[in-house]
């Protein structure tokens, strides 16, 4: 079996991937070709949305491409096809645990907040009656939106979080958005109320250079997970004292190499920070970020990997083993994910 083949049949977990970033170009294309059924429809430039493979694009450009499809995405029924499609997607690719995430958002007269949280859910509880994979939701907190926003978000993730139908749904906040905007210890009072409500939390963290705000939140010891983490090692621009606060609390790294390559945060593949945290034995998870802006797959990102950093099939294994400690679940539910990683690990291999 070549290593590929091998990498799609593997029992995968997704802990890092946006929703409107994961938009493959199929879906795109519909939108688009809705959104000109409408008249008086005065389109941004289409054609950049779908991407060509390999493109590269920096930061800002990645977040023009988001405010477009935001605007593409302006209905509850666009809401529920999207979701929809990009948990199918994601189960076809063979992923059996997905935390997906999302910034709620408002239109007016068409949708709130709660109307697309609720919209969302629905797709969520429908597709994981017909596909074989378990769903959970992370509402995100968009450090570009501002504060107000932000304690928002987080009193509908506390509402959600106790819904009769939708309790065990949402199991945390992600907190990301323009890494250039914003400072993220102006949030450190939401993230200690979202903690004292029990929410885990997944915080971008050193996307891009900048000490001071990520050596602010590590301190708090708020963090669950994070993601990026990019200029955190001493040898990829961090610190030592960053270094420390990450083993201190043994976080967990969301690693998404295509993401970081394409933007420019990363020269390449083999420069990839992920080679200093194997070298540490600190636990990453190979994640997507946005799987149709970056024209990826999450077996693709872990045939990169494995060609980059020459790994064996035991430590493909390996990394999806690694993943089911660092899912927002709770321990029962973890042993019942590793059980069934190890189950089909065992087939994959059978079949080598
Ligand atoms: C490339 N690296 C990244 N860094 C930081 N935030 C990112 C991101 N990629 C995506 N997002 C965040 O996710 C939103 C799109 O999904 P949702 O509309 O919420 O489903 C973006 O607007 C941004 O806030």
């Amino acid at each position: 079996m070549d290593l590929l083949t091998y990498c799609k049949r593997l029992p995968k977990i997704e802990l890092h991937a946006h929703l409107t970033g994961s938009l493959s170009d199929e879906t795109v294309l519909k939108l688009l070709n809705s959104k000109l059924k409408c008249v008086h429809v005065n389109l941004p430039k289409s054609a950049e949305v779908t991407i060509r493979r390999g493109h590269r694009r920096t930061l800002e450009e990645c977040f023009q491409i988001f405010g477009i499809l935001h605007y593409l995405i302006d209905n509850l029924e666009t809401v529920k096809n999207i979701t929809r499609d990009v948990i199918q997607e994601f189960a076809s690719d063979n992923v059996k645990y997905l935390e997906l995430r999302t910034t709620p958002k408002s239109v007016p007269n068409k949708m709130t907040k709660k109307d697309y949280i609720e919209t969302v859910l629905e797709a969520i509880l429908q597709e994981m009656k017909t596909n074989c994979i378990t769903v959970r939701l992370l509402l995100s907190i968009d450090r570009s939106r501002g504060i107000d926003d932000a304690w928002n978000t987080l009193q509908l993730a506390k509402e959600y979080k106790t819904h009769e139908i939708y309790k065990n749904l949402i199991c945390g906040l992600d907190v990301s958005g323009n890494p250039a905007c914003g400072n993220l210890t102006n949030y450190i009072p939401v993230l200690e109320e979202a903690k004292k409500c029990g929410l885990k939390l997944a915080i971008h963290l050193a996307e891009i250079p900048n000490e001071a705000e990520t050596l602010a939140v590590l301190r708090t010891g708020l963090v669950d997970r994070i993601g990026h983490g990019t200029f955190i090692h001493p040898s990829s621009g961090g610190s030592q004292e960053l270094l420390y606060y990450v083993q201190h609390y043994h976080l967990p790294l969301e690693l998404c190499l295509s993401s970081n390559v394409k933007c420019g945060t990363v020269k390449n593949i083999e420069d990839h920070h992920l080679a200093h945290w194997r070298k540490e034995n600190h636990p990453v998870i190979i994640c997507t970020d946005d799987k149709g802006v970056f024209s990826t797959s999450l077996s693709e990102e872990f045939h990169l990997c494995a060609e980059a950093f020459n790994l064996s099939q035991n430590e493909l294994n390996e990394l999806c083993i690694t993943a089911v400690e660092a899912t927002f679940q709770s321990q029962h539910e973890k042993q019942k994910l590793a059980q069934l990683i190890q189950n089909e690990l065992k087939s994959c291999t059978a079949i080598n």
